[in-house]
This record gives structure tokens, C-alpha cells and sequence, in this order.
């Protein structure tokens, strides 16, 4: 789903802070490196960036891209005459961070590199040009007096849509003409003559100052737009949410007493030792499918034309999806270093809770990360070390500047999962709320688990609509997000229908609500996974299905999409979590009966991983 539709030229500061997030990467700068055309780079920027939700073409990428930059070097420029300039750059800190390794490389090509005014030129020569532009000769002549600076408007008004905001202020549209960059011999001398007297870094302020109040004209339109824009899709959702539930009712109000769930608990597939002290948690509500290994659910039974529309797009052979797991799963060569398979962190653990945390991160590995990083608070760290030399502990969940820490670390994380051991101080919640939107602008695979949700009911938005979020509540969590979001008691009768509900109304995400049979959904499509298990519910498992997602989910994301036959690649992870999870739970019931705990099932991973997929 895309949160932002295309605007043409108007960039809002959250979009392009993803821009440069991804056109600051690593690789990309390395593909601009030395390629004379670069537009399949642009191609995969924009690809990324529309994985983030923000629909751009490739020219509109490169030319923003291009933009930024020539800011960013007048700003230096300026900023070296006088030290005020890069105030007048919004981007200023990230353009210097992305740029200051390669502008020193930019700074010896000047001369070697082509200056043309071609849009697809390559990266270098954009720089170079950018350079120049930005640069004042010796003279005390302005560069930019013989190439007028182009500012990133059009060169005609803009179509505002909201009521009253359709002109724009006088200075901003005479901004606007100074766009194409005029030859010398077409400049009108008059205004060389008006500025003649004044001195060159007076012009510049001034000419940066009026481009500064003419961008925040836009930025304010704009945001006044998206609000607009906003207000008419939660009022469209709650219509949306509203219709669904006076179907559901309709629904339940003629189901004949033949297709009615049955409350009936079924008993554990595993043989209990002593029926008298049955080892099964209550189950709630409907269980009643066949005691297939798995379950692709397409629905056929009357149902009102919204829910009917969304199974009919999940139809899928059971068999199929086991397959599709396996295809995610990289092949273990010679070729790959350490970190390729996967580095996945963990954001929880506190004072109460260092045992999730733990489990989480150790799972990651067992099933396959290559590193495993988990982010505490100060007091939990020490423990959670000595339970493993092979996790990475960072004590900083609790420190003043927790965000910028763990964000030191995101451009290196393939999956993060969020909650285990959280705890629900609100310091913590703050903080993780915090990575939560910077890991989202990222693109990263994000899981959220036990205090995690405690988040997500109380702010729902932080994840809400992000495609590559996914839920994994227990009972008592999802109860907690469905009320949070219905604003009404959950009907507990039919859980399947409710987890379709509390996906779509969370956008989308896809959601795994675990118990009897762990149900996995994204408000489309649906998968039951109930795999055997055993009747043993020891503390923990739900850490070892998180932890291990985490894993699944970043390989998932990375393969191409016929390997996963087009799915939704959160479902498709989650699958494989799931069976894990139940198949480590079911082994190690069989070693260890009653006694069976999480570290037992974690010991069960790897054969249990063989079983499942690489047999
Ligand atoms: N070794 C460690 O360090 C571990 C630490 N952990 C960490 O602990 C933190 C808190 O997590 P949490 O799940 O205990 O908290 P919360 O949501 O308040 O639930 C508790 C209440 O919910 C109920 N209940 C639970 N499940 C249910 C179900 N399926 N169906 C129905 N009811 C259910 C249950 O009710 P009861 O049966 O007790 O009446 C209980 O009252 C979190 O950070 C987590 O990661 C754990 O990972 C374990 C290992
Ligand atoms: N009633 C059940 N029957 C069989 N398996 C179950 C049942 N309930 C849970 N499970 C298994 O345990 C896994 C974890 O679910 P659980 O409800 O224990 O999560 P949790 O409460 O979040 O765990 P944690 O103790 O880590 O917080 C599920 O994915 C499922 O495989």
C-alpha cells in the first residue's frame, strides 16, 4: 500500500529522508561510482523507496537527488565564507554525511569529468557540475550570477487541491522563473546592474533566503494537503470497518446452526501422561479442521461481499507453502562472508526480563543468522552476556540517547524484532516507538512481539500500514489490539475472522495470532499452521517463534518473487516460523514430557530445522 501518492515535484521531509536514507547506502553510492549512466540505479531507488510507500519515478528521484546536492554545495560554499549558509540547507547534516567521503573524490574529478546540463548525466559529472555552480571565482563574481541558481520548483504554479490554497504567494511564483538555467547572452541586464552594488555574500543570503521561504510555502501547503488528505481516508476507513461489522453480524444473524463454530475444545494430538491434569491451555472458541500438517484456508461458506472478496484471493494448496519456505532459505557456499545470512536485533530485555530477549536472539541464530544483536537496558545487559558468549549485548535501551545508539546500528540490521523482555516502562516504550519509525523508513523487516504490542495498542500508527510489520500476539495480546482498534469486545467464537479484521484494520499488516493452531494472516490471504506440538506451554516458545522469524522474515524479504510464487513474503516467513516452532516444541516433548522447557526446544532447532526444510 502506498501512504503517499505521487505529489510531482513537492518532496515532504519524511520523504525525502527516506530518499537519502536509501540513496546514502552503502551500495548505491558505490553503483553511482564510476557509471556513466545511471539510471538503473535510479530505477532501483525509486523501487525501494516505493517498498517504503512513497511512489516516485526514477527521473523524479534523481533530479530531487540532484537538487539536494546543488543545496548542499551552495550551503558549503556560503558556509565556508561566512558559517551561516548550512542553516539554510534543511538536509544539510545528512547531504554532509553521505557526501563528505565522496566530495573530496568529486573535488579531483572537476577537471576530468564532462559539465553538461544533460538530466541523465552521470553521477560524477551531476557533482561536478553541482560543484561549480556553487562555486565563486576569484574574481568576486558569483557563479551563480552567470548560471542562475535552479531551484527544485516548477516552472508554473501548482495545483493545490484543498479549498483557498490555490495561489501562492507572489515571491514564490517570481522564484519559480528563475528555473531555467538562462545563458549569459539571454540574461536581462537589468538585474545584473540591480545587484551590481551589492556585495556577493549579501546576494547569496538573500537569494537563499527567498528560496527558504518559498520552500516552507510549499512544505506548509503540502502538509495542510496531507492532512486533508488524512482526515478523508480514516473517515473512509472507519466507513470501511463499520460496513464490515454490520456484515459480520448479518453473517452470524443467518448462519444456519450446521455451519456454527462448535466451542468444543479437540484434544492435544499428543498422548498425555495423566488425563486427569490435562497440559492443554484452554483453547478459545472455534477448532474444528482436519488434522492436516497445514492449512491454506479459502473460504466457500456464504459470507457478506467484503469478507467473501478478501478470501477469494487466498487460495493456495497446502503443500505448496512448506516449498516456498524452503526456497527462501539461502544455500550455505563457501562464497558468502560473515553477516550475509542475516544480522537481526532484538530491542528488549530489562531488569524483570532477561530470559525473551535471550531466547529471541539465540533462536535467531540457531535457525541461521550469522549475528545476533540484542538492545537492553544497562542492568539486563550483564546477564543476558553471560547466558552467551555469541550474542552481541548493546546496554543501551536505558541510556539518554538510546535512539541514536541503536540507530548507529540499523544500517547494518537485516530484521529487528521488538518486545521480547521490553518490559512496559514508559522510557523503554518511548524509545522503542522511536527505532520503530527510523527502521521503518529504512525498509526493514520489523516484528513485534509481547511488550512490543503493549505498544502497538496504545499507538497503533507506529506500525500501522507498514508493509514489512508483523504482529505476533498471543491471546491475550491480540484481545488487548483488537479492543484497542474495534473499540468492542472481541467475539472470541471465530478467530479467524477476527484476525482478518484486526489485519485490515491495522493495514494490512500481516498478523500471526498463536495458540492451538497458530493463524496467520494479511487481511487477504490466510494460513492455519497447526503442526503437532505437544501439551507442554512452557514460558518462552513465543520468543523462539519471534526470534526465529526475525530470520525468515529477512530471507523472506530478499528473495526474488518467484521464489516465494509471488506471496506475500511475511506470510510466507511466518509459515516457516510457525512449523519451526511447533516441530522444536513437539521433539523436545518427546525427550522430555513434562519437564520440557524453552532452552530444551531451542535445542531442537537444528534437526528440527532439517526436518522441515532441507529434507
Ligand atoms: N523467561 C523470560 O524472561 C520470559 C519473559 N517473558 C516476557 O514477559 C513479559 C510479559 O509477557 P506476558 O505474556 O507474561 O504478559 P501479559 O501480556 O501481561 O500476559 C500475561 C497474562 O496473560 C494471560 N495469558 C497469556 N497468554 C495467554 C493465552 N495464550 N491465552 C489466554 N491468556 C493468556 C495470563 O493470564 P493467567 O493465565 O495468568 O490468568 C497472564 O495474566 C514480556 O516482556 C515477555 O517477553 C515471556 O516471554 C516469557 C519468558
Ligand atoms: N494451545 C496450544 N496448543 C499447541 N501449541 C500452542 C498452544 N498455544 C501456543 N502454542 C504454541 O506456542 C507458540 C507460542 O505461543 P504462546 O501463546 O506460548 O506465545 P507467548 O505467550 O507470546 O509466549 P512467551 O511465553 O514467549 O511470551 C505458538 O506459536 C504455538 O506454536
Amino acid at each position: 500500500m502506498l501512504v503517499n501518492a505521487t505529489r510531482g515535484f513537492l518532496w515532504s521531509d519524511m520523504e525525502t529522508r527516506a530518499l537519502l536514507n536509501i540513496w546514502g547506502e552503502h551500495d548505491v553510492q558505490t553503483a553511482l561510482d564510476g557509471n556513466f549512466r545511471n539510471s538503473h540505479v535510479y530505477r532501483d531507488v525509486a523501487n525501494r523507496l516505493c517498498e517504503l510507500g512513497f511512489d516516485r519515478t526514477p527521473d523524479q528521484c534523481r533530479i530531487r537527488v540532484k537538487s539536494l546536492k546543488r543545496q548542499y554545495f551552495q550551503a558549503k560554499e556560503g558556509s565556508r565564507k561566512n558559517g551561516q549558509y548550512h542553516k539554510m540547507c534543511k538536509f544539510y547534516d545528512e547531504m554532509e554525511r553521505i557526501l563528505s567521503n565522496r566530495s573530496l573524490l568529486e573535488r579531483q574529478d572537476i577537471d576530468s569529468v564532462a559539465v553538461g546540463g544533460d538530466e541523465t548525466m552521470d553521477e560524477d559529472a551531476e557533482s561536478t557540475e553541482l560543484l561549480q555552480e556553487a562555486h565563486m571565482d576569484g574574481s568576486g563574481e558569483c557563479s551563480f550570477m552567470e548560471h542562475p541558481v535552479k531551484t527544485e520548483y516548477p516552472p508554473c504554479p501548482i495545483p493545490v487541491t484543498v479549498g483557498g490554497m490555490s495561489s501562492f504567494p507572489t515571491k514564490q511564483i517570481s522564484l519559480t522563473k528563475t528555473n531555467p538555467p538562462a545563458s549569459s547572452s539571454s540574461r536581462p541586464r537589468r538585474s545584473k546592474k540591480r545587484f551590481a552594488n551589492m556585495s556577493l555574500e549579501k546576494l547569496m543570503e538573500k537569494f537563499l533566503e527567498q528560496s527558504m521561504e518559498a520552500e516552507d510555502n510549499f512544505y506548509r501547503l503540502e502538509q495542510q494537503r496531507l492532512q486533508a488528505e488524512d482526515k478523508r481516508r480514516e473517515e473512509e476507513h472507519s466507513r470501511e470497518l463499520q460496513m464490515l461489522q454490520m456484515l459480520g453480524q448479518i453473517f452470524n444473524g443467518i448462519r444456519t446452526p450446521s455451519t456454527a463454530p462448535q466451542a468444543t475444545p479437540q484434544p492435544s494430538c499428543i498422548p498425555q501422561t495423566n488425563p486427569a491434569v490435562p497440559l492443554t491451555r484452554p483453547t478459545f472458541g472455534n477448532r474444528n479442521h482436519p488434522p492436516a500438517l497445514t492449512e491454506f484456508v479459502s473460504r466457500s461458506q456464504p459470507a457478506g461481499p467484503v469478507i467473501e472478496r478478501s478470501f477469494s484471493l487466498g487460495t493456495a494448496a497446502v503443500d505448496n507453502v512448506i516449498p516456498l519456505v524452503r526456497n527462501t532459505i539461502p544455500p550455505l557456499t563457501s562464497k558468502k562472508h560473515k553477516g550475509q545470512d542475516g544480522r537481526i536485533g532484538i530491542i528488549g530485555g530489562c531488569q524483570e526480563y532477561t530470559g525473551a530477549p535471550f531466547f529471541a536472539a539465540i533462536s535467531a541464530l540457531k535457525v541461521g543468522a550469522d549475528l545476533s544483536h540484542v538492545f537492553c537496558t544497562k542492568d539486563a545487559a550483564p546477564v543476558i552476556k553471560s547466558y552467551s558468549p555469541e550474542l552481541i549485548v548493546h546496554p543501551v535501551l536505558d541510556s539518554p540517547n538510546a535512539v541514536e545508539e541503536m540507530e548507529k546500528w540499523l544500517p547494518r540490521l537485516h530484521s529487528l524484532v521488538v518486545g521480547p523482555g521490553l518490559g512496559r516502562e514508559e522510557m523503554l516504550l518511548k524509545n522503542a516507538k522511536e527505532i520503530i519509525e527510523r527502521s521503518k523508513l529504512r525498509g526493514i523487516p520489523i516484528i513485534i512481539d509481547a511488550d512490543g504490542l503493549w505498544l502497538v495498542a496504545k499507538e497503533p500508527s507506529v506500525i500501522q500500514g507498514y508493509q514489512r510489520g508483523i504482529l505476533t500476539p498471543n491471546f491475550m495480546e491480540f484481545t488487548r489490539l483488537y479492543e484497542a482498534m474495534h473499540h468492542e469486545p472481541l467475539d472470541s467464537t471465530d478467530h479467524k475472522r477476527s484476525a482478518q479484521q484486526l489485519s485490515i484494520a491495522m493495514g494490512h499488516l500481516t498478523l500471526v495470532l498463536k495458540g492451538e493452531e497458530d493463524i496467520i494472516t494479511d487481511g487477504k490471504n490466510m494460513l492455519s499452521c497447526s503442526q503437532e506440538g505437544s501439551g507442554r506451554r512452557c514460558g518462552g516458545q513465543g520468543d523462539l517463534l519471534s526470534g526465529s522469524l526475525g530470520v525468515f522474515a529477512h530471507w523472506a524479504f530478499s528473495s526474488p518473487p518467484d521464489a516465494i510464487k509471488g506471496m506475500n513474503p511475511s506470510l510466507v516467513a511466518a509459515f516457516g516460523a510457525t512449523s519451526l516452532t511447533r516441530q522444536c516444541n513437539r521433539q523436545a516433548f518427546h525427550k522430555h514430557s513434562r519437564s520440557t522447557s524453552t532452552s530444551d526446544m531451542i535445542q531442537e532447532i537444528s534437526s528440527a530445522f532439517k526436518k522441515l526444510f532441507e529434507s
